[in-house]
């Protein structure tokens, strides 16, 4: 078969824009960095290092180049006038599915500058202003505990309370001198000593230990932490075994596509629902690094507890029973990790690694790594959340928002990018179960505060639609 090469650089801009667009208008396609003068044809591509999609995509834009081109003669298209289309078309030209479908990973690798769409704002209204840390109280959990002095207890209830009536949020920490001491207890014992070296293994049983702040050991904080990084850090074709399809939610890769006029994130991440146990889609679970599904079942039991003491103090904190956000929740309450990485990015005054949004969860924890770049909106003025080593965020989603009928606040927050460092978190959103319906806590309902809010179910869905559009959902629950 003959090999007609098109001269790509020859071509008049009008012609290569519209070979470019025949090429995105194949939504799977991949772009892949091009060895000068390799050649694309089907046969060749699918049997060398070629993924088979880019062959199927080349074959679609053969046909798609026959109205602008005689290929009659040469159904082989050069790899070479494939990639430079994708980098020098023009930027708009390339749609968000087409953008979603490739890793933001990828493209720094490949030193490409962010495309258009991932633009947020014009260069000239770049806020010049750095972002002030946020003074957002830290809590000591472990004080909930009924062993603590009762005036202690109080303080510690009251000063959760303004932290989500005014933040949204708080931190928690681990108490590290009373879990110090109780390590050194533990490890006189050799086989104890082992169970907390392989912390995974190591079910917290003793109720000294889960009464210590929130209860999670520093050392297992490093080790999720620690696999979260590697996983990141592996070659684009293993992560690629866990690649979710562009809209979907579970697996590796990007948000789904967002509705037209909303820019994207600058970001690549894991999705994975981890509770209720029927739920999870475990072929997205990663086999690589090796402990990562230890790990992740192991942090879903801590999380599990977490929930459990967050939400009977948050409950105790407005002098309501115990266990009244738990029994809204339900038994079946969803756990759901989303795994970030937000790679450098060379114009962090434009792009954004998430743009604002609330989230729709009853609440979020968060484990930041030590790179700054979480931020919450309060009285119109961003705040840079403090990195705390060992310490989790908890920030309220506006299903809280509409059980406390309208006390806690569901802040609006984002995510800035950063030229010289990447930064990983990972986020477990913790959403009532399916279908149950959540509303105000009666007990928060007076002649001062009228019902704000109406009873909702599957709240999420709503939420989600309105992210797409780059809007919040509230207001949909409001009276
Ligand atoms: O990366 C972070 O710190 C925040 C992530 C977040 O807001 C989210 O995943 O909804
Ligand atoms: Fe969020």
């Amino acid at each position: 078969m003959p090999v007609k090469f098109i001269d790509y650089e020859v071509m008049d801009k009008g012609a290569r824009d519209d070979i470019a667009l025949c090429l995105h208008l194949c939504t799977k396609i991949s772009p892949i960095p091009a060895q000068s003068g390799t050649v694309l044809d089907s046969e060749i591509a699918c049997t060398r290092e070629l993924p088979s999609q880019v062959a199927e995509s080349a074959a679609y834009a053969a046909d798609q180049l026959n109205a602008l081109f005689d290929t009659s003669n040469f159904p082989v298209i050069l790899l070479e006038l494939y990639y430079p289309a994708v980098n020098m078309a023009s930027p708009s030209i390339l749609p968000a599915n087409v953008l979603l479908s490739r890793r933001v990973q990828e493209m720094v690798i490949n030193g490409e500058e962010p495309e258009s769409l991932y633009i947020c704002r014009d260069e000239k209204e770049d806020e010049d202003v750095p972002s002030p840390l946020a003074p957002i109280p830290i809590i000591d959990l472990s004080l909930f505990s009924s062993s603590t002095l009762s005036t202690k207890r109080e303080e510690e209830l009251q000063k959760l309370k303004s932290a989500l009536c005014s933040w949204g949020c708080f931190q928690c920490h681990m108490n590290t001198v009373r879990y110090q001491e109780i390590r050194d207890a533990v490890t006189d014992s050799a086989n104890e000593y082992v169970k907390i070296r392989q912390p995974y293994y190591f079910l917290i049983k003793s109720t000294e230990m889960e009464a210590i702040g929130h209860g999670i050991p520093s050392s297992f904080l490093d080790e999720i932490r620690q696999v979260t990084t590697e996983f990141f850090e592996q070659p684009m074709d293993e992560k690629k075994k866990y690649s979710k399809g562009v809209e979907d939610v579970q697996g590796y890769g990007g948000d789904p596509t967002p509705e037209e006029g909303q820019f994207l994130d600058w970001q690549d991440r894991l999705f994975l629902t981890s509770y209720p146990e029927y739920l999870r889609d475990t072929k997205f679970w990663p086999e690589s690094p090796k402990s990562f599904r230890n790990v992740l079942e192991y942090y879903t039991t801590k999380m599990r507890m977490v929930t459990e003491l967050v939400s009977k103090s948050m409950a105790k904190s407005l002098q309501l029973e115990e266990n009244c956000f738990l029994n809204q929740f339900g038994e079946r309450a969803a756990l759901q990790v989303r795994f970030n990485y937000y790679p450098c990015c060379q114009k962090p005054e434009i792009v954004l690694g998430l743009k604002p949004h609330a989230d729709g969860t009853g609440y979020t924890i968060i484990l930041q790594d030590d790179v700054e770049g979480l931020q919450v909106l309060k009285e119109e003025h961003w705040f840079t959340v403090p990195t705390i080593p060992n310490a989790l965020l908890v920030l309220m989603g506006d299903q809280m928002e509409i059980m406390t009928n309208g006390m806690f606040k569901s802040p609006v927050h984002r995510v800035v990018t950063n030229k010289e460092k990447e930064r990983t978190s990972i986020a477990v959103f913790y959403t009532p179960e399916k279908h149950k319906e959540i509303g105000p806590e009666d007990g928060l309902v007076n002649e001062e505060r009228p019902r704000l809010f109406k009873k909702v179910k599957d709240y999420d869905i709503t939420h989600w639609e309105y992210y797409q559009r780059g809007r919040r959902a509230l207001h949909t629950a409001e009276i």
